[in-house]
């Protein structure tokens, strides 16, 4: 346990009840994430993942337990949240979705300009500001919901498989840039990924989940010094190993939740 996480969560249980029928989906999750870490939450589909992700959100309710998101300054938002969809809204230009949050809080003008106009630039979408969401790519309108998340400026910021449903070389682009943002904003993330490749480039820890229940029975710490290069990702071979660790749970924890 961290002396002063950012992120505190203690025996979070979440159970859904339906007519007769309940899926305990998270059992006692205890956690601490510190200020400024990247921890990435591998496991099984239906692990309690996203599950985990709406609580912390605000967006369901825990059955039992509690967590706390250490405030910083009480005017920023706890959390942003991006998904791998359904992150944007159509009816606004890109430039109005980046500043959406900062314009509901009623910030001055000048500032959310100046927020948006840096985190447009940084995603490289300047050129397409007043563009609609529906002139874009998959991978353009993810650079908006991560531009949107960063101008923000929230507590911590949560990513459910954000780069889930593209390409891979545009992943690998939306990898380096999130990472370059990263740095430079040094946010505490959350950041859900099926891709071990994924979990070993972005984060400085993965955590391993069971199959349902979900519960947290591994970590593993990814101290490769950073900016990191994909390839090292493939070259080093402390990496490779950590990768097959990984990849053995996995497969147990699949192989466990198809019976
Ligand atoms: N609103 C809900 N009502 C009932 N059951 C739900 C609800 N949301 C999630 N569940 C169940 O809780 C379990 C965990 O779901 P969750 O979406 O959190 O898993 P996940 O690990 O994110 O899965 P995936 O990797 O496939 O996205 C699943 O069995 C799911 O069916």
């Amino acid at each position: 346990m961290s002396p002063n996480p950012k992120i505190s969560i203690h025996q979070l249980t979440k159970v859904f009840y339906k007519k007769q029928n309940s899926v305990s989906a998270l059992e006692n999750i205890t956690l601490d994430i510190k200020d400024g870490e990247f921890v990435c939450l591998v496991g099984p589909s239906g692990c309690g993942k996203t599950t985990l992700l709406r609580i912390l959100a605000g967006l369901e309710n825990q059955s039992s337990g509690e967590f706390t998101i250490k405030k910083s300054d009480q005017s920023r938002p706890n959390q942003s949240m991006v998904f791998q969809e359904r992150g944007i809204l159509p009816w606004l230009t890109v430039e109005e979705n980046v500043a959406f949050g900062l314009t509901m809080r009623h910030l001055p003008k000048s500032l959310v300009k100046e927020r948006t106009s840096h985190f447009l630039s940084k995603v490289g979408l300047t050129k397409f500001a007043k563009m609609y969401p529906k002139e874009l790519s998959g991978g353009m309108i993810q650079r908006v919901s991560i531009a949107r998340a960063f101008a923000n400026d929230p507590e911590i910021l949560l990513m459910d498989e954000p780069f889930g449903a593209l390409d891979e070389q545009n992943k690998y682009i939306l990898q380096e840039e999130l990472l370059s943002i990263w740095s430079e904003t040094k946010k505490t993330v959350l950041f859900i990924t099926h891709s071990i490749d994924e979990a070993l480039y972005l984060s400085d820890r993965v955590l391993l989940m069971s199959a349902q229940p979900g519960k947290i029975i591994n970590e593993i710490i990814i101290d490769l010094p950073r900016p990191r290069k994909l390839e090292d990702i493939r070259t080093n071979p402390e990496i490779t190993s950590k990768f097959m660790e990984i990849w053995s749970h996995l497969q147990v924890e699949v192989q466990g939740s198809r019976f």
